[in-house]
Parts: structure tokens; sequence; C-alpha cells
């Protein structure tokens, strides 16, 4: 089979495509993959950094309010889906599958004009523009939540779940990963980060908390974000208190699959590629919608886990270094809590996510036999 995959800007787009692509490799070893995406999104390292081949298309996003910068980004979308078509055209795919992003847009439309089956994943309980623009043109809509599901045209919409999910549940023990942090491997771990490019309003709770959480037993590895990490508001704390023997402070997680399955607790943003993953492990959460992403759809995702009493939220406007110590003391202390929520975050989980969407994947590219065929 031959296969390219879009979608990019931010790691919430990008994983669950390279999650995919991992397991379709398992099940079909001579797979052909084209990843496309576009110079400046995240997209540019991961997928190169991941063996896969990447092409990119120079696209950008609509400003919301009239802006001239607006006739740039309609030319500029023309312009990707022509360069689109050509990259499709000498690739020649079985299938294209859009992932998110401002990149998804032009790349699965014009698969869609080359007739090629197109296949969407939306990741978020509200979907983003580009997969709303999408779903007039693909053939199938998969979706991680079920709510999403109102946004698109429901003959083509089916639940799937986030491949991301089923790449952390997959995964095989891998030996204690703590240590490559300095951490221990028989305290209680918390994972501290802001989404996939950090968040300031996280990292300045967490500088509070700091003093705080250097003296718990339980132990703390904080991913700041890179933008962050050098700072000048943050750099010498971080600096500090990465000597305590209980905090470890790093720009980004690479190893995040590993890392989670060596964790007791996610303090974190509600991304959703981030909440598949903790509940594909039963990971319990304390999460923190971000309030500036379309329609408000983070604190959507995080409150469907707590109403699963899978997560603790705590709003954005409410997040202090008090607020974080004692949502952490308030699990990790006290082991029923703990469980319950453990126990309700893995109902929750789509570990098999994966196996779902390949199966969408080879029903919309059976070929039906053409009259000229042997035995057609
Ligand atoms: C600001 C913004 O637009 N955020 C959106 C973006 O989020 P964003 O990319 O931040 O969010 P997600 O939480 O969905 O995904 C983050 C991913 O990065 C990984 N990770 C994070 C930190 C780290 O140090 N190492 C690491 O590997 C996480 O494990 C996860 O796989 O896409 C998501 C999925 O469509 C949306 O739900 C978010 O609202």
């Amino acid at each position: 089979m031959k296969i390219i995959v879009t979608g990019g800007g931010t790691g919430g787009h990008i994983y669950p495509a390279l999650s995919f692509i991992h397991y379709l490799r398992t099940v079909e070893p001579d797979v052909e993959v084209l990843y496309i995406g576009t110079e400046k999104g995240l997209e540019a390292k991961i997928v190169p950094d991941n063996g896969i081949r990447l092409e990119t298309v120079d696209v950008q996003g609509f400003k919301r309010s009239l802006s001239p910068d607006n006739v740039k980004t309609v030319y500029k979308f023309l312009k990707s889906v022509k360069d689109a078509k050509k990259i499709i055209k000498s690739f020649a795919p079985d299938v294209v599958i859009g992932t998110g992003g401002y990149v998804a847009g032009p790349v699965v439309y014009a698969a869609a004009g080359l007739k090629i089956p197109t296949i969407i994943h939306e990741q978020n309980s509200i979907p983003g523009v580009t997969n709303k623009f999408l779903s007039r043109y693909v053939t199938r809509v998969a979706l991680a939540f079920q709510e999403a599901g109102a946004f698109f045209p429901s003959a083509k919409t089916v639940f799937t779940g986030n491949p991301r999910a089923q790449e952390v549940a997959d995964l095989v023990e891998t030996g204690n990963v703590l240590s490559q942090y300095d951490l221990v491997a028989n305290k209680k771990t918390v994972v501290i980060f802001g989404g996939s490019r950090g968040a300031l309003k996280i990292n300045t709770a967490v500088v509070e908390a700091l003093p705080e959480l250097a003296k718990k037993t339980y132990q703390i590895l904080y991913a700041s974000g890179e933008i962050y990490f050098n700072d000048d508001e943050f750099s010498e704390t971080f600096a500090k208190y990465n000597q305590a023997d209980n905090i470890k402070i790093v720009p980004y997680i690479k190893n995040m699959v590993e890392v989670l399955n060596d964790a007791d607790l996610i303090l974190s943003r509600a991304g959703a590629t981030t909440l598949a993953e903790i509940t594909a492990l039963g990971l319990p959460s304390i999460l923190v919608p971000s309030p500036y992403v379309t329609a408000d759809h983070q604190t959507k995702n995080a409150e469907a886990l707590q109403k699963a009493g899978a997560s603790l939220m705590i709003k954005n406007d409410q997040l202090t270094g008090n607020a974080i110590i004692s949502a952490i003391d308030s699990l990790l202390l006290d082991d029923k809590k703990y469980r319950e929520m453990a126990d309700n975050a893995l109902r929750e989980g789509t570990p098999d996510a994966s196996v779902r969407l390949y199966k969408v994947v080879k029903e919309i590219t059976v070929k039906t036999p053409s009259k000229g065929d042997a035995n057609g």
C-alpha cells in the first residue's frame, strides 16, 4: 500500500499521524509512506527524526477578522493545492489521511479532487476549521470523541479513537526510563507539561510551587516547552530546582510514550492527543484547559474526562502554585481516590485506535475488479 499522511503545526496533530504510520509498518511491512507538512511546523523536525520521508508545501492560516493578510492566505492555499497535486500525482497513493492543522487543508482537498480515497482524523470534541472545511470532500471522517460527530456529515463519520492511544498502550516494558532523567523507579512520579509547545501560565504556577514540591516524597518530571526553558524569567529557577533530588526540569520530553508508561499522575493542558494517551493507560490527571484555542475546545475535552471521574480540572485563571500542590496531594496521598480515577480513566480509553483506523483504510481502498481483470 502507498499512503500519504498530512497534518501539522503542533504535536497534537503530528503524533497521531506518526503512531498510525508505526502501526501500518507492523501490519504491512512494505507500506510506502510520504508525509506532507510545512517547513515551519513542528513536523519539519519530528517527521524526519522518525525516519519518514517529508515533502513540504507553503500554507498559512486564515485570520478570523477581515485582514488583508487573508488575500495572501487564499493565494497560498491555491498555490499549495497545485503543489500538493503535483506531489500526490507523482507518489500515486492509495489513500490520503489528514490529521488536522492548516497543512491538511490543501493536501486532502487536492487528493479528493484527484478522486483518491481520503480520511480526516479529528482528535478533538469540537473540530478545527480545516477538518470542518474538508469534511465535505473526504471519503471518511474518523473521530476520537463521539460528540464531534455532530459537526460532520453523519454518513461519513466513524469512531476510531486516537492512534497515539494505541501506541502508548502497546508499549512493551522498556526498563526504567526515569533514570534517564536522574529520577528513581520506586517513587511516585508526576509528569507536568503544557501541551507540545509549553504553556506560560503552567510554567508561572509551577515556579511558584517548586519550593514546596522540592520537599515532597513524590518526584516531578517537568517539561517547560522549548521556548520557555532558556527564557530569562525562568532559567535561573529551573537551574536551581534541577539540583533538587526529586525534581527534573527539561525543555521537552522526547520519549513521552515510555515516560507516560512509568508515570503515576499527569498535570497538563487538555489537548486531545494528551487525553487519548492518558486514558489509554488509565492515568489520573489534573487538566488545565488552554483558553486560547478555537471554540474553547480544550475545556470541552477536559469536561468530558472530569464528568467520567477520570480527571480533576483547574481553570486557567485559577491555576496557582498552591492549587497545583493541593491537587497533586489530593490524588497521590489518597489511594482510594487515586485508584477510582485510574479505573475511570481507563474506561475512557481507546487502546485499539490504530486497528480501527486501519479497518477504515482497508474499506475505502478495496479495489473493485474491473471488467478487464482476469478473474473479474
Ligand atoms: C494550543 C493548541 O492549538 N493546542 C491544540 C494542539 O495541541 P498540542 O499539540 O499542544 O496538544 P496535545 O495535547 O493534543 O498533544 C501534545 C503531544 O505532545 C506530546 N508531548 C508534549 C510535551 C513534551 O514535552 N513531549 C511530548 O512528547 C504529548 O505527549 C502529546 O502527544 O492540538 C491538539 C490536538 O488536535 C488540540 O486538542 C489542542 O487544543
